[in-house]
């Protein structure tokens, strides 16, 4: 899919709104995720942290786990925008666990990541972020 420069601005400004609301008593580091479903709704995602840790939820999965519950799991495109409290940062690349959330409902030629910073993006198709990934493919006979 081409994404365009509206829906890509969009999406960063959606991913800083949902920043906001980030729980991060232990790592203070906030992040903000916006995906964008093939039927047109945003869904907004943050990382919601625990004081046993493990349990902490990215924002990536926040947004996809919101929309997959809702009966959504179709998606075009995810914004993912990541940095310290109180400071700048730059690209937040989302971490191993979100890829395979991704690659479980995305196809991976056609799924963009727009990292944002500031001013700055960065898109990627899924594919190169997990290449040779795991999925359902794997578990048909052959
Ligand atoms: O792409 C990322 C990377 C990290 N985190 C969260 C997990 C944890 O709350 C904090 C520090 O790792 O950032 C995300 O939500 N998404
Ligand atoms: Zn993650």
């Amino acid at each position: 899919m081409k994404l365009d420069e509206t829906t890509k601005n969009m999406l960063v400004a959606e991913a800083y709104e949902a920043q906001k609301a980030a729980y991060v008593p232990y790592s203070n580091f906030s992040v903000g995720a916006a995906l964008l479903a093939k039927n047109g709704t945003v869904y907004r995602g943050c990382n919601i942290e625990n004081a046993s840790y493990s349990p902490t939820n990215c924002a990536e999965r926040t947004a996809f786990f919101k929309a997959v519950s809702e009966g959504v799991t179709e998606f075009e495109a995810i914004a993912v925008v990541g940095n310290k409290k109180g400071e700048k940062g730059g690209f937040c690349a989302p971490c191993g666990v979100c890829r395979q959330v991704m690659a479980e409902f995305c196809d991976p030629d056609e799924f963009l990541i727009i990292l944002g910073a500031g001013d700055k993006t960065s898109v990627y198709a899924l594919k190169d972020m997990l290449p040779l990934g795991f999925t359902n493919e794997n578990l048909k006979s052959s």
